[in-house]
């Protein structure tokens, strides 16, 4: 025996282990196993059958489907006398009748539903709730119709006979229009269709099956899907009025407006409800299967979701018979299962295969069968000891039942053998309203390991889907005095079913609460909360089936399992894959890596490099681009010498640089002293030549003689203002030529005329002095680089006629404008001491005038 669900475990579980069913003669083999083929380098799932591993593949072989002997040797024993392998090989033929049939419209059946068989017809209310049957005023009930879906419909029986035949066009638009349909939904793909003949003129319309539950409307192939509508949906069947209802004359208390629509009358008040699909009571088995969504499951779980069903409603209301057929068949002894009242759980394992056969891909196929009483989870396959189990929870698997036996299931013999192995071993009890009640919930998981290619270019790269389908069939609801009435079940029972059921509400109202179902849902309250947290909360696809009994004495429990539906019905989930989590590491490592190979692509196209082609020819293109670069670098050894040639020519420059940025500095400083200085001396030479003007009687200046004219200074910086005048005695004191001192008593001057002249102007400056020194022509226009190139390289890559003819050297115009100011800072010294010194000699003649008079 070995853990039911080994998912966490990886590859590693995937041991081979042999073990048998101990409860009978004839044994059920559960081979959970994975051989792994060395060559490829990849897992192949295998099976041991008498001793022969065999690939899984086998197991596909439709010789398979039709070997009796191979069915005998793995039937399921039973207590009573075996009778199993007439029913089986029944349902195994109809099976293959069926495949034969439908084979040939399989793809299509994947992609959308297929049609009425023609003796059902689909009715649609003409206008909503409104048309439907009146409201009561007392109690407006409409609450429940709020969240009603596009294509939610509701199935009748009809005459067998087209509603329309032979008919012209205006016929059907009439029609049509009678039925309220638009145009679109007249020849499209509405709930009428119209065959008409070549001609075109005669129609006839026929119902076509209803939409929902279509794979098309699933993305199911996307890892996380986005789309939630459609994910978790919910149905209604309503069975017909019992034997024992009809004798005690109950009134038939629903009604159907149509669209989805259920109206409950409870003494006069009428309560309306709307679901995805609605079941009228004649609706039988395919039509359910066909119609309910369950074919939705079961290609999702092929695709690799958690995907689970599951009926509930008052006791006796038909959830298992609805889910797997009335029950008497499989508890009487001497009783033949009718294949055509098998429920949708038979039949999803039949369109199950169907889609294996055809796919023929690598499917792992695993059953368990639990059950869940008296809030103790049992093996429903392994319960000759009826060990209570345990429920765990792990962060990757969320809850799990520990223990559990698992049957990998080869064909669909196994699988039924699993499902009536546990329908036996399951407790039913009988009770005043059900001869064959479940006292007991009931879990069947299907699981599908797949090995998918997820990049059909990358030989390599495996990886492993688990999808699960998870069959739940409640145990009904109930008032504990009915069902405990005529030595029904005792009160630990009912109220265990009663509090189960009870949380299970719970949880859905926190679910169904956008506000709630970010918080705590209290999943924990109960053993059949966590079994179910995965399907009501989860990632997975879901379809509740809500069973009711239109019994006017049921009325009450009728309602309260429609509010129990209507809730669930907004509960909002969103389908993700599961996936191992290394394989699911690596999928994401190999998304990053095809980003990165896209942006490495992008990126050698900007830099005109060759482009690497993508997928398959991957590694060869690889090769050749090592081949290239190597080629290229071969060529390009030329250009490396060019480059260092460059790099070092670049770093002569740098210092070249440098060393002129350092000279230019110094020079500008030198500039600026000495332009300070000649103000000063300007200044002076002012003040004196002015003092000299004021007292031309006492100054005379013999041959004293400016070199360069008379006029402003300007030795300040362009722009500043400019001061010309004489020196006058009363700024004598402040004359101060450098290097000597002026004793000059300004009220004691002389006239500013010496030898009789008048005194000259004002000292003044050569313009190319006072001017700031003209910037030097740049080496190139509009580069502010103070050199020129040095290399040929880079000179000829200046275009000819920019460099100026009379520029040589930076420096040696930096240093020349210095020079020019220096001697003009000579000169003015020269000046002021020849001046300084006249009035000196001057003030000394006067002196000794003064005293000889
Ligand atoms: N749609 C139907 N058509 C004909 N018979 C039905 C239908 N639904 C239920 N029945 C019959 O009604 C009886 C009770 O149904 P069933 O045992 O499936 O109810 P249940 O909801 O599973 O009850 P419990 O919760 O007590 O197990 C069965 O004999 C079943 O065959």
């Amino acid at each position: 025996m070995r853990n039911g669900d080994s998912w966490t475990e990886g590859q590693n579980s995937l041991t081979t282990l042999t073990s048998s069913m101990t409860t009978g003669p004839t044994s059920l083999t559960a081979v959970p196993q994975t051989n792994k083929n060395k060559n490829s380098n990849k897992y192949v799932a295998g099976t041991k059958r008498n001793g022969v591993t065999k690939p899984f593949g086998y197991k596909l072989d439709p010789l398979e489907l039709t070997n009796q002997s191979s069915y005998k040797t793995r039937s399921m024993p039973r207590s009573s006398d075996s009778i199993d392998s007439d029913r089986r090989v029944s349902f195994r033929e109809d099976i293959e009748d069926h495949s034969d049939t439908s084979q040939a419209s399989m793809d299509s059946d994947l992609k959308q539903t297929t049609d009425l068989p023609g003796q059902t017809q689909c009715r649609t209310a003409n206008g909503g709730p409104e048309k439907g049957p009146q409201v009561s005023a007392k109690e407006p009930s409409n609450k429940f119709l709020d969240a009603a879906r596009p294509g939610a419909m509701t199935w009748r029986k009809a005459a067998s006979e087209p509603v329309l035949s032979g008919a012209g066009r205006e016929d059907v638009d009439r029609f049509a229009d009678d039925v309220n349909f638009d145009r679109t939904e007249r020849f499209g793909s509405g709930n009428y269709g119209f065959d008409y003949e070549p001609t075109g003129r005669k129609y006839t319309a026929k119902p076509l099956r209803a939409t929902f539950g279509s794979s098309t409307s699933l993305s199911t192939n996307t890892e996380n899907s986005d789309d939630t509508d459609d994910v978790f949906n919910v149905i209604l069947r309503v069975r017909p009025l019992n034997a024992q209802e009809s004798s005690r004359r109950d009134t038939f208390s629903a009604d159907f407006p149509g669209d989805g629509q259920v109206s409950i009358n409870n003494s006069g008040t009428i309560r309306n409800f709307q679901f995805n699909v609605v079941f009228e009571p004649d609706a039988d088995q395919q039509d359910v299967f066909e119609s309910s969504g369950i074919k939705k499951l079961v290609e999702g779980a092929l695709n690799g979701y958690s995907c689970t069903a599951f009926a509930f409603g008052q006791t006796g209301s038909g959830k298992t018979h609805t889910m797997t057929g009335p029950p008497a068949q499989f508890h009487t002894v001497g009783v033949t299962p009718d294949p055509n009242m098998y429920g949708v759980m038979q039949r999803s394992f039949k369109y199950l295969f169907q889609i294996l056969k055809k796919q023929r891909t690598l499917k792992l196929v695993k059953a368990s069968f639990l059950e869940v009483y008296n809030e103790q989870v049992i093996d429903l396959l392994n319960n000759s000891h009826r060990k209570y189990l345990t429920i765990r929870w792990s962060k990757n698997k969320g809850f799990y039942v520990e223990n559990l036996f698992t049957v990998e299931c080869e064909t669909i013999d196994d699988l039924m053998a699993v499902l009536e192995e546990g329908l036996r071993n399951r407790q039913t009890g009988s009770h005043g309203l059900n001869e064959f009640s479940s006292r007991s919930h009931s879990v069947l998981t299907v699981t599908i390991d797949s090995e998918t290619q997820p990049e059909p270019e990358d030989e390599n790269l495996y990886i492993t889907k688990r999808g699960k389908l998870s069959f739940v069939d409640l145990a009904g609801s109930e008032k504990v005095r009915d069902s405990t009435a005529n030595g029904g079940p005792g009160m630990v029972e009912s109220n265990s079913i009663n509090k189960s059921l009870l949380v299970l509400g719970n949880c859905i109202s926190h679910l169904c609460d956008p506000k709630k179902r970010q918080g705590h849902i209290p999943y924990r309250d109960s053993k059949l909360t966590k079994l179910l947290a995965d399907s009501l909360g989860g990632n997975g696809l879901t379809l509740m089936i809500a069973c009711i009994t239109p019994s006017s004495s049921n009325v009450t429990e009728t309602l309260n399992t429609l509010r129990y539906a209507s809730r669930a019905k907004r509960i909002k989930t969103k389908p993700t894959i599961k996936m191992d989590p290394r394989e699911k590491l690596i999928m994401t490592l190999k998304k990053e890596v095809k980003i990165l190979r896209q942006e490495n692509h992008y990126l050698r196209q900007q830099l005109d490099f060759p482009a690497k082609p993508r997928g398959q020819l991957q590694k060869e293109n690889d090769e050749k681009f090592r081949k290239f670069m190597k080629e290229q670098h071969q060529k390009e050894t030329g250009l490396y010498d060019m480059l260092q040639e460059y790099m070092i020519e670049n770093e002569a420059l740098r210092a070249e640089n440098s060393e002129m940025h350092s000279v230019k500095e110094n020079s500008r400083r030198e500039q600026q002293i000495l332009y300070k200085e000649n103000e000063k001396l300007s200044g002076r030479l002012e003040e004196l030549e002015r003092l000299m003007a004021e007292n031309p009687g006492t100054w005379s200046f013999g041959d004293h003689r400016r070199t360069d004219g008379y006029g402003q200074h300007d030795l300040s910086p362009v722009g500043s203002p400019v001061t010309a005048g004489y020196v006058t005695p009363s700024h004598r004191s402040t004359l101060r030529p450098i290097g000597a001192t002026l004793i000059v008593n300004s009220s004691k001057l002389p006239s500013p005329v010496v030898h009789g002249q008048p005194m000259r102007p004002p000292h003044r400056l050569p313009d190319h002095v006072t001017r700031p020194a003209p910037r030097p022509v740049e080496y190139i226009e509009g580069n502010n680089q103070s050199n020129g190139p040095t290399s040929p390289r880079l000179s000829s890559l200046v275009k000819p006629g920019v460099i100026s003819p009379r520029f040589t050297d930076r420096k040696s115009s930096q240093l020349s404008q210095t020079d020019v100011i220096r001697g003009m800072n000579e000169k003015l010294k020269q000046d002021l001491l020849e001046l300084d010194g006249e009035i000196q000699h001057q003030t000394r003649i006067a002196a000794k005038n003064n005293n000889c008079r």
